[in-house]
């Protein structure tokens, strides 16, 4: 609907009261003035959120075009403030909550959503690890919502097939209990068997209402999202971002970083040595990907293992440990003698890392003297502190170019400006899964995959990092510019497509005769685009 036709719907009999002038001005422009006005982060995502109920077209318009400025609102680092406040500053509905309560008539509940057949991707959290805050319960539904809102910036899926899902399942952090506003169901989380039969109700109910949706598990605590990626993925049209979509971004950057870092000292990709801080979801699921990635270079299994070493709370992970988790046991390190290593630095002398990897929600986990000695260790160290929000991020960028002179190659979770150092300006890199999961999605649905498989993850991750454009690659940049993430994103679904081909997945067949370049001219096509609200050139 144009927007002048907007305000005529919304307020009836309203022209005299339309200012004269109005129809001349540039909405954009306004909306933009008005949002910089704004001057807390929290205050731009509630005016955002406004924006979107007001006119969803201009919403995304100016989401379009001022994109660098708009996503670090809508989601990391700005959405993890919001979902921290979510209970206090909610306005209206805008998502589908569905309640442990409503066990046993789930489908009912999922019935509601206007999408109906039409569903082709939701993003479902059960908000028990959102971004590294933590157990936020029903508060997570932004993330869902932030996401969804990237599927459509970034790969142009259309808004009215999204479906942002939060699961109220209770929650064990007792300030949400005890808040009179809190907006979720009053109880601490399920047990194992009472949480799997409710997935397994509502995972069947999906497909029920929604035949033709991918699911995108989303922020669920580690133990949760490996059992149930594991026990879906074979079953329904499912992917873990956490795990996948971080595994395949990460891949990505480390393939440019260490293309970077080869030039420069000459260390074969295979010969790398990466240290994982962090062995939750995320560092699991960056580390398989790695490996799964070495042995197709032509390394074994083990060998692919060797080359990684991993971190928790405890320190060096190690075989001999008692109780270690299950997802710690693969990575497990048998080849170290002595007493625990606990401490980074003490860790980062006895492995001598190219590469050091931060997944650990830990602030300024990276300090000077372990940055320094990565420096020294190597010519060109990868440094990727990839916690979110920017608050728990293990290192900042201008910290991370000072103490190594600028030799660091660096991408984090959330967004960092620019630094100056001895007269040059160095740019960061954003590993962030945002911008492997437009194109994943993208290329499943529209190849109506029956399933998300490991080389489609693999190679959304390969097209990634071969979208450097010389201009990038001149820049010493390792992931691509993120005004670009539209083009990306149908060059990432591209590669999803034939490698659903490949594995035998594509339930939609037509593709397979198509050359790639009509079938990338196709899958462009396909993106959904704002209606423009009116007739001023973008900004
Ligand atoms: N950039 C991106 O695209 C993505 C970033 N992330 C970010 O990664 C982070 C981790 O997510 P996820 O893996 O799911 O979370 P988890 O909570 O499962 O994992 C955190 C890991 O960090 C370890 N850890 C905690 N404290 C310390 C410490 N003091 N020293 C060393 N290790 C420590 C934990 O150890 P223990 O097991 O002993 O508790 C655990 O292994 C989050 O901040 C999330 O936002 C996640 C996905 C994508
Ligand atoms: C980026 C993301 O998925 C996370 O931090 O959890
Ligand atoms: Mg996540």
């Amino acid at each position: 609907m144009a927007f002048s036709s907007y305000i005529l719907t919304a307020f009836p009999a309203s022209g005299a009261r339309i200012p004269p002038y109005f129809h001349n001005t540039d909405h954009r422009q306004r909306c933009l003035t008005q949002l910089r006005s704004k001057h807390t982060g929290l205050e731009k995502y509630i005016f955002l959120n406004g924006l979107k109920e007001r006119d969803p077209n201009l919403f995304y318009e100016v989401l379009l075009s001022n994109m660098l400025e708009i996503i670090p609102i809508l989601y990391t680092p700005t959405v993890g403030d919001a979902c921290s406040n979510y209970s206090h500053i909610w306005r209206r509905p805008e998502g589908l909550y569905v309640s442990i309560e409503s066990k046993g008539h789930i489908r009912q509940i999922l019935s509601t959503w206007p999408a109906g057949a039409a569903g082709r991707i939701a993003v479902v959290t059960d908000g028990s690890r959102i971004l590294g805050l933590g157990d936020l319960g029903a508060n997570g539904l932004p993330i869902s919502i932030g996401k969804l809102d990237l599927y459509i910036a970034g790969a142009g899926i259309k808004p009215s097939t999204t479906v942002p899902i939060c699961l109220d399942l209770g929650t064990n952090t007792e300030k949400f209990l005890n808040d009179p506003l809190y907006l979720g169901v009053r109880r601490r989380r399920p047990d194992t068997a009472e949480m799997d039969e409710f997935m397994k109700e509502f995972m069947a109910a999906m497909r029920d209402v929604f035949p033709q949706l991918l699911v995108q598990f989303e922020d669920f605590s580690t133990d949760n999202a490996f059992r149930y990626l594991d026990l879906f993925r074979n079953q329904y049209r499912c992917f873990n971002d956490d795990i996948q979509g971080t595994g395949s971004v990460v891949l990505s950057g480390f393939l440019n970083a260490a293309r970077l870092a080869t030039a420069d000292a000459g260390t074969p990709l295979s010969d790398q040595r990466i240290l994982f801080f962090g062995a939750g979801s995320a560092g699991i699921g960056v580390a398989k990907q790695l490996t799964s990635f070495f042995t197709l270079l032509g390394l074994s299994e083990e060998e692919a293992r060797q080359r990684i070493w991993t971190v928790d709370s405890k320190g060096l992970i190690t075989a001999d440990r008692k109780g270690l988790q299950e997802h710690k046991k693969y990575f497990a390190r048998t080849d170290y003698q002595g007493p625990p290593l606990t401490s980074l630095i003490d860790i980062v002398k006895y492995v001598k890392p190219t590469a050091l990897l931060g997944l650990s929600t830990i602030r300024n986990a990276f300090s000077e003297d372990v940055v320094r000695l990565m420096g020294s260790l190597n010519t060109r160290p990868i440094i990727f502190p990839l916690s979110n929000p920017i608050s728990l991020c293990e290192l900042d960028y201008s910290d991370a170019i000072h103490w190594t002179n600028g030799s660091v190659i660096f991408a984090s979770g959330s967004p960092y400006k620019p630094v100056e150092f001895e007269g040059r300006v160095y740019e960061p890199g954003q590993g962030n899964n945002m911008y492997i999961f437009p194109g994943i999605g993208l290329g499943t649905i529209l190849s109506k995959a029956r399933h998300v498989t490991d080389s489609m993850v693999e190679q959304a991750s390969i097209a990634l990092a071969s979208a450097l454009t010389e201009d990038e690659q001149s820049a010493d940049l390792i992931y691509p510019r993120l005004t670009r993430i539209r083009d990306i994103s149908a060059k990432i679904a591209l590669a999803v497509i034939r490698a659903a081909q490949k594995d035998n997945v594509d339930e939609n067949t037509l593709f397979r005769n198509m050359s790639d370049e009509a079938l990338l001219e196709y899958v462009g096509a396909k993106q959904w685009q704002p209606p423009s609200t009116h007739n001023v050139p973008r900004l």
